[in-house]
């Protein structure tokens, strides 16, 4: 890091060389170059190269079924504006038609020797063709005022829906394999949501005005329908292959795009700021952000050229073909095949379906990935689904005991349990202390105890309730749990006490909790006290530090006075004044509930009644503190030595 940092000083121009130079060997005295930014492959976007892979036929077979989901999605969020969207296609689609056949029999008369009298011949059939015009466009500005109410209520109801369901999995759901990766795809597939209902109109609205000209065109003269797909079939392919070199272009930058955002967010949040200036980084990244920078912007100077290419190949072969499809239509007229009206109604049906065809071909691509995503979200969802923690419908009351009988838990895709065979019981009144290495299985003891998993083995029970069988709501009301990552919730100080807890009037119990883990003045000096939002990164916000945090995660299980309290880490950014009153309190509160504290700081474990030891997943020893660590040969007493020899 040290060569990255002085050779990217050099490039971004801030500091010379020459002091570094001075400590390099003889012979690596040149000034070391950095290595460029690695090519990293973002693997998070799970179809970015779909559509290069995808052949026409696997796109033209999806979207029937992308339009179904989204239609789906539509009659379930508001039928009346699903149901406008679907009347307003029609009568556009019914509006075209209606337009060409009058625009056929206007141009006969219209060619007429005598060109006064063949307008007064045509007026009507003209009339008809602007009206016809005039209500498909207000059909269009109809759907579009019905897509835009759809389309913000499918993107919540996506996103809600996505975001309930996480909530109540199991959390064995989060450690399935690639949940993440699944749970990634299925939110672009609620984000891309919105514009799905736009996406999906334009697209069928391009379709129905392809049909309706078609069916002009084939009702004018049978031969017409080749005609017409001799000028369209062309431009669509063309239209196909540029769009897929267009993607080709933005799929080649899209990796160093995605790890740019990535590293952008590093770079400037406040999280890292100090240890980036404090550790001199900030030539080194300048250097890689830069060096990404410029990877994107080439290829996409590369990219422009083949575009160039491919469009003006496009273009020059829709224009042969049109031009074919007026020689063929020149041809038949000479032949007398067919009027010159109708073969001047074919030249503006094929601008219709011109116009037509490129509506499709832009929102088939578009709905092609649309449909990738939203076949991920619906998986997603069903996979989650019956992953929610819907275990029984045994009602768990305050228990007075907890029993485990022989308790195992192994992690999905785990070959050995991290806990196993675990025989305890833990009784009303007593203040428990788990004690172990790191990874000895404190934390899966502790989501076990609280019905946070379920075993995979054996049981655990709140007096005669297995918590297998019960609602885990019911389980969860009589638990307070600080876990050893806590959420500093970017909500008012007031909610990040009261949190999961229903609404009371005054704002005694609350300062209580706050008195209990010594934050009393601190929330009394925030600029609005409890209704100060706790959220540095939003306008107005304050940010805690992180042992203030720590206090709030304790008022907040304190609050809840729970039948069973479990602390996980609960004084680990503390100072000595607010570790010795957390304890303090817990002691206090102890008599009413069964109290659980994990802890590594072993001076705090003798406040306890028992200690209980882990190792590697089973129970080592368990006693009162001065018990075990007199113990010959405990583990305890070996932790507790190591912990005094500093
Ligand atoms: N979500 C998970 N998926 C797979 N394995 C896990 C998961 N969480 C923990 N483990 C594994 O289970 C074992 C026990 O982990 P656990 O978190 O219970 O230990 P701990 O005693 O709480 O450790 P620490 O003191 O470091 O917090 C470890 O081997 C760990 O790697």
């Amino acid at each position: 890091m040290a060569s990255h940092e002085q050779a990217a000083r050099t490039e971004t121009g801030e500091v010379g060389t020459s002091d570094a130079a001075v400590s390099v060997p003889a012979a690596r005295t040149g000034v070391p170059q950095p290595a460029a930014p690695p090519e990293l492959d973002y693997n998070g976007r799970k179809h970015r190269r779909a559509m290069d892979d995808a052949t026409l036929w696997d796109m033209a077979r999806r979207i029937p079924a992308a339009l179904i989901q989204t239609a789906r999605l539509a009659w379930r969020v508001d039928r009346r504006m699903a149901l406008t969207i679907v009347v307003c296609q029609l009568l556009s689609g019914i509006g075209t038609a209606v337009m060409l056949g009058a625009v056929a029999q206007a141009l006969p008369q219209l060619m007429a020797a005598d060109p006064r009298a063949g307008l007064a011949r045509a007026w009507p059939a003209l009339a008809v063709a602007v009206v016809a015009m005039a209500t498909g466009a207000a059909m269009w500005i109809l759907a579009d005022w019905a897509t835009r109410r759809l389309n913000p209520k499918i993107a919540s109801a996506a996103d809600l829906e996505l975001v309930d369901l996480h909530m109540r999995a199991e959390l064995a759901a989060y450690d399935a394999e690639g949940f993440g990766d699944r749970s990634q795809a299925a939110e672009i597939g609620a984000l891309r949501a919105v514009d799905l209902a736009d996406d999906a109109k334009t697209l069928t609205n391009g379709l129905v005005q392809l049909v309706s000209a078609a069916a002009v065109l084939t009702s004018l003269h049978p031969l017409l329908l080749g005609v017409l797909l001799l000028s369209v079939v062309p431009r669509g392919l063309g239209g196909v292959i540029a769009a897929r070199v267009d993607y080709r272009v933005h799929d080649r930058t899209i990796s160093a795009r995605n790890v740019r955002g990535m590293m952008r967010w590093w770079l400037t949040t406040a999280e890292l700021a100090d240890e980036l200036r404090a550790n001199t980084m900030r030539g080194y990244l300048h250097f890689w952000y830069r060096a990404m920078c410029d990877r994107v912007e080439g290829r996409e100077l590369e990219g422009a050229k083949p575009y160039l290419r491919i469009t003006l190949l496009a273009a020059s072969l829709g224009g042969l073909f049109t031009l074919g499809m007026w020689a063929s239509l020149a041809g038949l007229v000479l032949a007398g095949s067919m009027s010159t009206a109708i073969a001047g109604t074919a030249v503006v049906a094929s601008q219709t379906a011109g116009r037509a065809l490129n509506s499709i071909i832009r929102y088939s691509t578009v709905m092609f990935h649309h449909g990738l995503y939203l076949s991920d979200y619906y998986e997603f969802i069903d996979e989650v689904r019956a992953m929610t923690t819907a275990r029984g419908t045994a009602q768990a009351r305050a228990p007075r005991q907890i029993r485990l009988e022989g308790a195992c838990y192994t992690y999905p895709g785990k070959e050995t349990a991290a806990v196993h065979s675990i025989t305890l019981t833990l009784n009303r009144g007593e203040v428990v202390a788990l004690v172990g290495e790191n990874g000895a299985g404190k934390s899966t003891l502790i989501r076990m105890l609280t019905g946070l998993t379920v075993p995979t083995d054996g049981t655990v029970q709140w007096d005669d309730t297995d918590l297998a069988a019960a609602d885990a709501e019911t389980v969860w009301r009589h638990v307070g749990l600080v876990p050893q990552k806590n959420g500093h919730w970017p909500l008012a100080a007031r909610e990040n006490i009261t949190l999961g807890q229903p609404r009371e009037h005054g704002d005694e119990r609350i300062w209580a909790a706050a008195e209990q883990v010594g934050m009393t003045k601190a929330l009394r000096e925030l600029p609005d006290q409890l209704e100060t939002l706790l959220a540095r990164s939003v306008w107005g916000g304050h940010e805690l530090s992180g042992g203030q945090w720590q206090r709030l995660a304790c008022a907040r299980a304190m609050y809840r006075q729970p039948a069973v309290l479990v602390l996980d880490e609960p004084t680990s950014e503390m100072d000595a004044r607010g570790e010795h009153q957390i304890f303090r309190e817990l002691r206090t509160m102890a008599p009413d509930r069964i109290t659980v504290v994990v802890t590594h700081r072993l001076d705090n474990v003798r406040m306890a009644d028992r200690v209980i030891v882990l190792e590697q997943g089973t129970v080592r020893e368990q006693g009162s503190f001065d018990d075990l660590v007199a113990t010959e040969g405990s583990l305890l007493g070996e932790l507790y030595a190591l912990a005094q020899d500093r």
